[in-house]
C-alpha cells in the first residue's frame, strides 16, 4: 500500500536530530523529555506535599509527552548495568543456543504457547514490515484456575499458558532478572499510584475498595496481579532503507506503563511529539528509566493522557540492547474510561471497556505493534 510507505518516508523526513541541525536554524527548539523523581511514592514517610508535587509533574508529562525519565526508583546503577550486560551476553551466543528457547505456536508439539521465548530477527512485524531486532519475551506465570491443555494434546499449551523459556546462557540471567522484575513491580505500583493522585481521583474511602471504585488506588488495585511482560531486545545496526523495515516500527505500547532500560546508544529510540510530525530522541540518561504510558492508561483516562507513538531506528555504532518491562493491568481487570476523565474530556467515553486479557489476546494475534 503506497500510503504506508509514504507515512514512513514522511516520518523519516520530519525526524531531525538536534545534533544535526545547522546553527541558527529558525523554528522551535526541540523539546527534551521531563525527568521525574518517584521516590516520594516509594518512601512511606514522605509528605503529602512532596507527593502532590511529584503527581503534578506526572500529570504535565503525561499530557504533553506521554513519556518521561524516571529517577529515584531505588534500583542501583550496577544492577541496571548487569541487566543490560546479561541480555547482551545472551544475544551474542550462537543462533542454535538462542533457538533452544525458541517461541513456538500455542498447541504445538514443541511445547510453545505463542508468546514466551526467543524470536529471531525479522519475526516481529510492525505495520506490515519486519522489524530488525531479536528478542526474548518473559511473562508473568499463568496462575488462572482455567489453565487447560493445548490443542496438540497433553504436554501442549494454550496461548500464553506455557512456562517461561529462560535463557540458560548466561546461567545467572534468570535469577538476576527475577530479582529485577520484583524491584520493577514495586516501582510500577508506586508509579500507577502517583498517576491516580495526579488525576485527583481522591483518597480511598474506608471499606470501599472494590476493583471498580474510582479513587486514587484504582490503578494499584487493577495491577496487583499485573500480567507483566519483560522483553530483552537486541538490535543490530540497521543498514537497509526504512521502506524495508525499521529497528522497531512506529507504535504505541498496548498496556499500562512501560519502564525501559537501554544501553547508552544515542539516537535510536524516537518519540513523536503531539504535533504529530516532530520526532525527538529519548536518549538514555545513566541511572534513569524511560517511562511511557500505554493504551490502557489512555483508555482509563479517556484520552486525557495519550499513549505516544515511538519507534527505534538504530543506525549508530554497535549492537544495541534494550530491556523494556511492561507493567500491565491484571489479566482479568476491566479497563473502561473513568467517569471523572470522561467528564473532563467532553462526556463521551472512547471505549465501552473490556478486560486487559481480551485486549492482549487481540494484540497477540495481530503481532502486537499494529
Ligand atoms: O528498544 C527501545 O528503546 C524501545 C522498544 C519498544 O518500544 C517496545 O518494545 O515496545
Ligand atoms: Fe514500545
Amino acid at each position: 500500500m503506497a500510503s504506508q510507505t509514504e507515512t514512513i518516508m514522511d516520518a523519516h523526513k520530519a525526524y531531525q536530530p538536534a545534533y544535526n541541525a545547522p546553527p541558527n536554524t529558525p523554528g522551535p527548539q526541540l523539546a527534551s523529555l521531563p525527568i521525574i523523581d518517584i521516590s516520594s511514592f516509594l518512601d512511606p514517610n514522605s509528605t503529602d506535599s512532596a507527593r502532590e508535587q511529584t503527581a503534578s509533574l506526572i500529570d504535565a508529562a503525561c499530557k504533553t509527552y506521554g513519556f518521561f525519565y524516571l529517577t529515584g526508583h531505588g534500583i542501583p546503577s550496577s544492577k541496571l548495568d548487569q541487566i543490560v550486560s546479561l541480555a547482551r551476553q545472551f544475544f551474542s551466543t550462537p543462533l542454535p543456543v538462542k533457538n533452544k528457547i525458541k517461541r513456538h505456536d500455542a498447541g504445538s508439539l514443541e511445547g510453545g504457547d505463542g508468546a514466551r521465548g526467543y524470536q529471531g530477527i525479522g519475526e516481529n512485524v510492525t505495520q506490515g514490515r519486519r522489524d530488525l531486532h531479536e528478542a526474548v519475551d518473559v511473562y508473568r506465570e499463568w496462575d488462572h484456575a482455567d489453565k487447560g491443555v493445548g490443542e496438540g494434546g497433553e504436554g501442549t499449551y494454550k496461548t500464553l499458558q506455557g512456562p517461561n523459556l529462560w535463557p540458560t546462557e548466561p546461567k545467572e540471567l534468570e535469577g538476576v532478572y527475577l530479582e529485577y522484575i520484583d524491584r520493577l513491580k514495586g516501582v510500577g505500583k508506586a508509579l500507577v499510584h502517583a498517576m491516580g493522585v495526579a488525576l485527583d481521583l481522591g483518597a480511598p474511602a474506608p471499606g470501599k475498595d472494590g476493583r471498580h471504585v474510582e479513587d486514587e488506588d484504582i490503578f494499584v488495585r487493577n495491577t496487583d496481579q499485573s500480567f507483566w511482560v519483560m522483553r530483552l531486545i537486541g538490535y543490530p545496526k540497521l543498514e537497509t532503507p526504512l521502506t524495508e523495515g525499521l529497528s522497531c516500527g512506529e507504535h504505541t505500547d498496548y498496556g499500562c506503563v512501560t519502564l525501559l532500560l537501554a544501553d547508552p546508544t544515542p539516537g535510536a529510540l524516537q518519540v513523536l511529539l503531539k504535533d504529530n510530525k516532530t520526532w525527538i530522541n529519548a536518549d538514555p540518561i545513566p541511572g534513569a528509566l524511560v517511562v511511557n504510558i500505554g493504551d490502557m492508561i489512555e483508555r482509563w483516562t479517556n484520552g486525557l493522557w495519550k499513549s505516544t507513538r515511538h519507534r527505534v531506528i538504530h543506525r549508530g555504532e554497535g549492537y544495541r540492547v534494550s530491556v523494556p518491562f511492561f507493567y500491565e493491568p491484571n489479566f482479568d481487570a476491566t479497563v473502561r474510561p473513568l467517569d471523572k476523565c470522561v467528564k473532563a474530556t467532553g462526556g463521551v467515553p472512547m471505549h465501552e471497556g473490556n478486560t486487559y486479557g481480551e485486549h492482549l489476546m487481540g494484540k497477540l494475534f495481530s503481532n502486537f505493534y499494529n
